[in-house]
């Protein structure tokens, strides 16, 4: 018996397993760790890139995709969630945050890569049904062909508010910062539009790795050897690395000779140390010292002088971070964990002390991609009390005559300006130092006394820096 011949079948699409791509895939779980766990960027990636390259068929070049993928996303994030809302018709708050960072991902590709736009498209749409599942894949296809309908600048111009209108809320969402942020900043720089667009764009670029050859131990000649490395902008200590240089390959940097500093931080260390003051020379004090780079550097300049640094921090772990920063140093020193608003030495007991104290972090936000995003007002008003009460030990702390430096990784007034202006009104028996002239070289610093430097004029971070002499 002839079998009934069958109804010809449809053609369906056969299935295919989705392309695994492990860069996407990597930049997924680290955007994944620093939105569900609060993570940090900068303490994700390395882990996972090590364990990507240990597996193997992950090269440097993936490594270095990876990491402008998770950093681009997470520093653009502000601008990205602007133009997402226009192409999703529900408030982003009740899109699945996964779904999210994969469509993050995608825009990244689209608007702030060279990546062509077939490939961005197909690459998170291949990395949706991975990692997502393949009905959710159609919905991140759908929303990235209409994200690719425009560049950046054409969504920038659709998405943020004229300038004329609101001037820090268009910049708020043309360069991804908090509205706050870019108040914040405003004030402290001053100036029309162009310092703080400069400003903004500096933030979202990735900053360069910067060495410091600590005085007695390595030397700039030496570091300069390294291939890809060329001499500071500023500081008589520093070294630049050029894209792909790797601090952690280098001998010096491996035994503690040298370490990896902003030029900011080194320009503080060097213009504390370099103050002029009558008198002995001899003791030291960093009262906030942890993690102990500016420690490292002054303990260091210390021994050139024959002067002991005592090293202060509240935390014992990273009290234990700056006892590794100083290990080896030539001169003598000491690491103690101590609360700095209850100190444990005796009032006047230091010729130079620097009190780099805990703050927003509103100075580097090129190196904490999603500090922005995590910051809030609010922490101003904690940090403060603190901030005052360590600089009122400062001041107690160094003899009539000695010099105090108060530092911060932060332009923002209310942890500069204000906590120096309180302090010293406070403190009658104390006088500001012009800081400017102990940056030697450094261009556009201001009217001083006080010295703020930024990403955009300086290449450094956003530090602030103000010397104050105890006079009786
Ligand atoms: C901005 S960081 C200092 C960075 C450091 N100078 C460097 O260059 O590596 C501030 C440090 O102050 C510490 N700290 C916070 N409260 C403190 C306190 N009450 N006394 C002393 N240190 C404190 C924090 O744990 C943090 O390590």
């Amino acid at each position: 018996m002839s079998e009934q011949p069958r109804r010809p079948q449809k053609p369906g699409k056969p299935y295919r397993r989705p392309q695994k791509d492990p860069v996407r895939i990597l930049a997924f779980e680290a955007l994944r760790a620093v939105d569900e766990r609060d993570a940090y960027a900068n303490l994700v990636l390395p882990p996972l890139l090590r364990a990507a390259r240990a597996k193997g068929g992950f090269d440097g070049r993936d490594a270095a995709l990876a990491t402008e993928l998770v950093y681009g996303t997470l520093r653009r994030q502000g601008t990205y969630d602007a133009v997402i809302s226009e192409c999703v018709d529900r408030p982003l708050r009740e899109v699945d945050p996964p779904v999210l960072d994969v469509l993050s991902l995608g825009v990244h590709q689209l608007l702030g890569t060279r990546i062509p736009t077939h490939a961005a498209v197909s690459a998170s749409v291949e990395l949706a049904r991975v990692v997502l599942g393949d009905g959710r894949a159609k919905f991140v296809n759908a929303v990235l062909r209409k994200v690719a309908q425009h560049d950046l600048d054409g969504w920038i111009e659709r998405v943020a508010p004229p300038y004329d209108d609101d001037p820090e809320d268009h910049l708020a969402v043309a360069h991804s910062h908090p509205r706050w942020v870019v108040s914040a900043l405003w004030d402290s720089l001053g100036g029309g539009r162009a310092g703080i667009e400069e400003l903004l764009v500096a933030d979202n670029e990735r900053p360069e790795v910067t060495l410091v050859a600590r005085p007695g131990r390595s030397t700039t000649e030496e570091l300069l050897r390294e291939e890809a490395a060329v001499p500071g902008r500023w500081s008589p200590y520093a070294v630049r690395l050029a894209e792909g240089g790797e601090p952690g390959a280098i001998d010096a940097v491996r035994d503690g000779r040298a370490g990896v500093q902003d030029e900011g931080s080194q320009l503080v260390a060097l213009a504390l140390a370099n103050a002029p003051i009558d008198g002995p020379d001899k003791a030291w004090l960093d009262g906030c010292a942890g993690p102990g780079g500016k420690a490292a550097l002054l303990a260091a300049l210390a021994a050139e002088r024959g002067a002991l640094l005592l090293a202060s921090e509240k935390l014992p772990h990273r009290a234990g971070l700056v006892a590794k920063a100083l290990n080896g140093n030539p001169g003598p020193y000491q690491v103690v964990v101590g609360d700095g608003t209850r100190p444990p030495w005796r009032a006047g007991s230091f010729d130079r002390v620097l009190m780099d104290v805990p703050c927003t972090g509103l100075g580097a936000l090129r190196r904490r991609p999603e500090a922005r995003w995590r910051r809030r007002p609010e922490d101003l008003e904690g940090f403060a009390p603190l901030q005052r009460a360590l600089l009122a030990t400062a001041l107690e702390s160094v003899r009539v005559g000695g010099i105090v430096g108060y530092a911060t990784c932060s332009p923002h007034l209310a942890e500069t300006r204000a906590v120096v202006d309180d302090l010293i009104k406070q403190h009658p028996n104390t006088e500001l130092v012009d800081a400017r002239p102990l940056l030697e070289g450094v261009t556009d610093l201001g009217d001083g006394p006080d010295v703020q430097l930024w990403p955009h004029l300086h290449g450094t971070d956003a530090m602030y820096l103000a010397l104050i002499r105890r006079t009786g």
